[in-house]
Formats: structure tokens, C-alpha cells, sequence
């Protein structure tokens, strides 16, 4: 099939490349002129594992090209996906302004019938819109479809979710549409029996509930945590005990320094907006959010009970900077607020990431300058003559590392651990002190 993505950034390269690698033409179109250069130069702007020889593999073939070039790249499109950013508006709604400007552009270059895919994550009753936004623009009488089918990979694990999703679920009120989709996923062997048609706006919910759900989970799990804390109990203990009771289940309840990322914040705040705007009170994602800002809060104050509030003259480690491992994605980082927190009350910071340096230095560039936080050359480097070593993101490599060789460094031996990767028992043992979450 010939398909055209708008927007190529972790949804729509994902979704070019795999949709390609199973032999679909795909036109890939961004306005973001550098990102077009790297990826005609055969480069991947985004670090996610396996796509990059994904894209090169299929630019080779010609399967996969890149444009600026929205007109072009939809006439003759069968399938026209959506995959612009949905971010924050102010007031906590997302911003459609990128997915309405495309819509109107997809209207005005339509040439013959195209099902309009929304694989950006929006609120319900935006197909709408995106309908209306179309139809405004058309120049000429030309029938079309909107469907919804969100997107459901994870950074890190994007590739792998795509091309095994758990389910695609498609929404939409159109035979014809219908059975373009299920042409389009049919080459996905597994994915045919986990095609969930269903209507537009119930499609559109699924997306947000998901998410919605999963971050209920992680703050859940946060609450049981400080609660632990408080009681002398180890929360890997329990969530051992509970995970193990399959209608629970071992996923997405690994306490830690709160959920981050481009989708969990975003998405919650925007349902809870979503639900306001029906006059309906959302306790329960209102308290999951409060969950999470104070969990972001946790470690830092961990740190306070150990050293006190004036943390001028003491230095830290930070290990890992992404919002998770697998990822340069820095949106809405933890680590971040971790190390504003430390910073704000005096401290000096070394950190160090596999691979988010690059993206880190755009937040971090103002605490460089200040002096007050310092990219290390690598993992140890972060660790050399510092008071504490603070782990933020559980990349492989900051699982077992030397504990000998860095209590040689450290100016101390103490470990805050805010992703519970390491052995209490053990580093006691072996003298260091240690504080995890909810342990
Ligand atoms: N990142 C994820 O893991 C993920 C997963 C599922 C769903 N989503 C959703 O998918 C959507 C996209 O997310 P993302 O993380 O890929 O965003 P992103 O910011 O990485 O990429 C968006 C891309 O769209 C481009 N763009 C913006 N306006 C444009 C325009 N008018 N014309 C052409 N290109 C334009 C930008 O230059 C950018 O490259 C969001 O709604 C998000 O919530 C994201
Ligand atoms: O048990 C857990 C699991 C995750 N996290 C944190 O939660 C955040 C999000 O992690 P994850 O869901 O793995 O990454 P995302 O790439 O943000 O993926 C989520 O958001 C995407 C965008 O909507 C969806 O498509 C995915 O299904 C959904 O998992 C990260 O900060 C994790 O550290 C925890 O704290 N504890």
C-alpha cells in the first residue's frame, strides 16, 4: 500500500519504518528541517533500539522516503497517518494545534479517497474535528474517512511494540475504512487475531484509559511505598507478594521516583481536563498525579533526612538521566527534577548517561553554566570524590557495577537508590549506606 505519516518523531519513524519493512511505499513528512537532514544523510534523530537499521535498511530499498513536502506526499496515499505531537496545552488540555494544521493540509492536497489515521493520542471527539478540518480545506469534491488507531509502543521498546503489539485497535465507523485497515495490519500475521475494531470515540477513550491506567498503577505503588517506609517494611518484598496474584500481575508496579516520559503526565492531565470539561470530578487520576509530583519530590528528601537542608559544599552522583532506560527522551525526566532539587539546596552534581547526554545539556545547559552540575566522561567518573550516588534511570549497565571500586571513589559510601536495582543487605555488608524507595 502506498501510506504517508505526518510527523517523524518516536510514533510516526516507528510506525514509517515497520509499516515499510513489511513492504509498504511509506512517505514520511516532518517540518522540522534538521530532522529531515539527518534522516536523508540515512541517520535516526532518536536513539531507540533496532530502528536505525530499520530506516536504513528500507531507505535503501526505497520503501521509505522523507519530505517536507505534505501536498506531495499525499496525493495518491491510500492510508494518511497522523503522528504530530498532542502536547500540554496550559491548562493541562492537549494541544491539537499541530494535528488540526496537518488535518487542513492533508484537506487541501486530497486528490482521491484516503483514510485519515489520528495515531496521535487525542481526546475523544477529535476525529471530529479533524473531519471538519479536512473537509473545510478540500479544493475539490473528494470522499474520505477518519479512523482512530492509536499508538501503543513504548520508548526503548518501540520496534519490538510495534511489530508485536499486544493489540491494535482501530476506530471507526466506515466498511470501507475498515477494510483498509485490516489490508493494512494484515501482513503483521500475529497482530490479525488482536485487531479490535471498535467506534471512534471509544477508540480514542482506550488510549487515555490504558495510560490512565497504567500510571494509576505506578502511583499506586508509589503510595504502598512511602507507606512501607514509614512502617519498617520492604516494598519489594510486597510487590513481590502481590505481583505473583495474576489478576495483579508483576507489570507496571515497580515503585520508584515517580512516572515520567512524553505520555504518562501528559495524558493524565489531559483526561482529567477532558473530564472537567463534562463537569466531572476525576478523583482518582487527580490523586494519581498528586502521587506522582510528590514521588518526583521523594529521593530529594530522602536526601535531606541524611545530609539536612543545606547541601552547599556536598557533591552527588547522578547515574542515568532519560525518563527510562533504552531512551534519550528527556521529557519530563525525573532525574531532572532530582537534580534541580539538589541544585536549588546548594549542591554540586556529576551526572551521566549511556545516551542522553546530548538531549540532558538542552535542560541542563543553564545549571552548567552555573557550575553547579557537570557532565562526567562516564559512569565511575560521575561517582569520583562525591558524598552520595544517586541512581535515577536502571540502565544495564548501573546494575552491577564495581561497588568496590566505587567505594574507593566516593568521597562516602552512601547509595540513594530510586529505582530499587541493588541489595540493601549486601551493600550494608559491605559498608556502604543505603536508601532505596519504600525500603
Ligand atoms: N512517544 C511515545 O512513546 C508515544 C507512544 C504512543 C503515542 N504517542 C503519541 O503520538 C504523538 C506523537 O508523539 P511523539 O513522541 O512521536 O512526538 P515527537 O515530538 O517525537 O514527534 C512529533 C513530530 O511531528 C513533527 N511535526 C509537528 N508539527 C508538524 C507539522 N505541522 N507538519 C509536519 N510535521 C510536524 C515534529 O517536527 C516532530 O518530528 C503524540 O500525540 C503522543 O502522545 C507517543
Ligand atoms: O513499574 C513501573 C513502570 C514504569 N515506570 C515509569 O513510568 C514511566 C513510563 O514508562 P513506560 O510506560 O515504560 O514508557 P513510555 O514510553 O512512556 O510508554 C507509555 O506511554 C506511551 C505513550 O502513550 C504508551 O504508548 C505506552 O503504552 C506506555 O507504556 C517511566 O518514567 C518509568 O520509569 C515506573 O515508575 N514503574
Amino acid at each position: 500500500m502506498n501510506l504517508t505519516i505526518i510527523g517523524t518523531g518516536y510514533v510516526g519513524l516507528v510506525t514509517g519504518a515497520c509499516f515499510a519493512e513489511r513492504g509498504n511505499r511509506v512517505t514520511c513528512v516532518d517540518n522540522d528541517p534538521a530532522k529531515l537532514d539527518v534522516l536523508r544523510a540515512g541517520g535516526v534523530p532518536i536513539y531507540e533500539p533496532g530502528l536505525d537499521h530499520m530506516v536504513a535498511r528500507n531507505v535503501d530499498s526505497g520503501l521509505l522516503q522523507f519530505t517536507d513536502d505534505v501536498a506531495a506526499a499525499v496525493d495518491g496515499a491510500q492510508v494518511v497517518m497522523i503522528a504530530v505531537g498532542t502536547p500540554p496545552g496550559e491548562d493541562g488540555s492537549a494541544d491539537l494545534t499541530a494535528v488540526l494544521a496537518v488535518a487542513r493540509a492533508i484537506g487541501a492536497a486530497l486528490t482521491g479517497y484516503a483514510v485519515i489515521v489520528t495515531k496521535s493520542t487525542v481526546p475523544v471527539g477529535t476525529a471530529d474535528q479533524v473531519r471538519e478540518a479536512v473537509q473545510g480545506a478540500l479544493t475539490r469534491d473528494v470522499p474520505f474517512d477518519v479512523v482512530s488507531n492509536p499508538e501503543f509502543l513504548k520508548e526503548g521498546a518501540a520496534v519490538e511494540d510495534f511489530m508485536r503489539p499486544d493489540r491494535v485497535v482501530v476506530g471507526t465507523d466506515s466498511e470501507r475504512a475498515r477494510d483498509v485497515m485490516s489490508e493494512l495490519y494484515e501482513p503483521f500475521s500475529h497482530v490479525r487475531e488482536k485487531l479490535i475494531f471498535m467506534g471512534i470515540r471509544e477508540s480514542e477513550m482506550t488510549k487515555y484509559a490504558a495510560n490512565a491506567m497504567l500510571a494509576t498503577k505506578i502511583s499506586f505503588m508509589n503510595e504502598i511505598a512511602n507507606l512501607c517506609e514509614r512502617l519498617g517494611a520492604d516494598v519489594e518484598a510486597v510487590r513481590r507478594g502481590i505481583g505473583s496474584d495474576s489478576r495483579i500481575g508483576y507489570s507496571f508496579i515497580y515503585p520508584g521516583i515517580g512516572y515520567g516520559g512524553s505520555c504518562f503526565p501528559k495524558d493524565v492531565k489531559a483526561l482529567v481536563r477532558t473530564a472537567k470539561s463534562v463537569d466531572f470530578d476525576a478523583h482518582v487520576l487527580n490523586a494519581v498525579e498528586a502521587r506522582n509530583e510528590l514521588q518526583k519530590q521523594r529521593l530529594v528528601e530522602r536526601i535531606v533526612e541524611h545530609f539536612g537542608d543545606d547541601l552547599s559544599g556536598k557533591t552527588f552522583g547522578v547515574w542515568g538521566l532519560s525518563f527510562k532506560p533504552g531512551t534519550d527522551d528527556m521529557r519530563e525526566a525525573p532525574a531532572l527534577v532530582i537534580i534541580q532539587g539538589l541544585t536549588a539546596l546548594g549542591a554540586t552534581v556529576y551526572a551521566y548517561d549511556p545516551v542522553a547526554m546530548g538531549e540532558a545539556k538542552r535542560d541542563l545547559q543553564p545549571l552548567m553554566d552555573a557550575g553547579s552540575v557537570t557532565l562526567a566522561e562516564h559512569q565511575y567518573a560521575a561517582a569520583k570524590g562525591v558524598d552520595a550516588l544517586i541512581l535515577a534511570t536502571e540502565w544495564n549497565i548501573f546494575r552491577q557495577p564495581d561497588f568496590d571500586a566505587l567505594k574507593r571513589l566516593m568521597a562516602a559510601p552512601v547509595i540513594f537508590d530510586g529505582r530499587n536495582q541493588y541489595n540493601p543487605e549486601r551493600l550494608r555488608r559491605r559498608g556502604f549506606h543505603y536508601v532505596g524507595i519504600g525500603r
